[in-house]
């Protein structure tokens, strides 16, 4: 188990904003977060990263205490918008972060060129990183954190921002990195998106953390010249299931008009969490 917090609070002055939270992540494994608006998912992914002290509670990393520079050596942090320093180059902020994670000087040119290659920047490696979009700055952010390949990698909404296709890419890179050991923590509120990206979810509200229970997902069937609400509403197993009962109500002469995976068993979750808002 790298990453085992516990009982960690924040407040910020009289307002708490994360109470008692505590959540593990595991080699291999992505866990994506969930939450409402000022849930306190962002302090929670601070306090993770070793970059707000809490109030009270702690992180440990391999069952020892984590203080905060051990920590921050073994995780990679995406903020929600990543600060560039506009005067330098994507090529001269990676190697900038790979030199200050003590990686040799070699190594980290080469480092950069390849996650610039990975996050498709290689053509604006050289120019003002002040020239790129928000979409290409979330893609530096990202290579960023994987520079010093964490065995921790922390995403505060990282697909915010994101074209579609990297989108795709960025749950592709994210399984490698949990399929080379990391431990990956993701936020998201695209909760479509993120089912598909991660293997366990943590629900956060009011500053608590609770396990997502998720249901099976659900399928909408209609047969053809029936209104939308007398579509029936089925669930199954898996996709093989769904896929052997449309098989057999088509081989008995049903006139299938829709056959279509709704709402995921996240989504519900996340919509029993009947939270308010901050
Ligand atoms: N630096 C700060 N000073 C004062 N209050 C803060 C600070 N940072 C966060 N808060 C408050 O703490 C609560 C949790 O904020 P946080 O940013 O962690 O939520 P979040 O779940 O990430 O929200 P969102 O989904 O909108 O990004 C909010 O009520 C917010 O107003």
């Amino acid at each position: 188990m790298p990453l085992v917090a516990t009982g960690l609070s924040r407040s910020f002055g009289k307002h708490p904003a994360v109470v008692d939270a505590s959540l593990t992540l595991t080699p291999g494994t992505i866990t994506g977060l969930v939450g409402p608006n000022g849930a306190g998912k962002t302090t929670l992914l601070l306090l993770l990263a070793g970059l707000l002290r809490a109030d009270a509670g702690q992180v440990r990393v391999d069952d020892v205490p984590a203080d905060s520079p051990a920590l921050r050596a073994a995780v990679g942090w995406m903020p929600d918008a990543f600060g560039t320093w506009d005067s330098l180059t994507p090529h001269e902020i990676l190697v900038t972060f790979a030199r200050l994670y003590a990686i040799a000087p070699n190594e980290a040119a080469a480092r950069a060129d390849e996650l610039l290659a990975e996050v498709h920047l290689s053509e604006h490696a050289h120019r003002p990183a002040s020239e790129l979009s928000r979409g290409q700055r979330q893609r530096l952010g990202l290579a960023r954190a994987l520079v010093h390949r964490p065995r921790i990698l922390l995403l505060d909404e990282p697909a915010s921002g994101m074209d579609p296709r990297s989108r795709v890419e960025l749950r592709d890179q994210l399984r490698a990195a949990a399929d080379a050991g990391a431990a990956v923590l993701v936020s998201s509120h695209i909760l479509t998106e993120l089912e598909e990206m991660v293997d366990h979810v943590v629900l956060m509200v009011g500053g608590r953390t609770r396990p997502a229970e998720l249901g099976p997902p659900g399928w909408r069937l209609r047969l053809a010249g029936q209104p939308d609400s007398t579509a029936q509403l089925l669930t199954f197993d898996d996709d093989e299931a769904a896929a052997a009962h449309l098989a057999a109500v088509i081989a008995a002469g049903a006139r299938v008009a829709e056959f279509t995976r709704m709402s995921s068993g996240l989504e519900q979750a996340y919509l029993d969490l009947h939270a308010d808002r901050t």
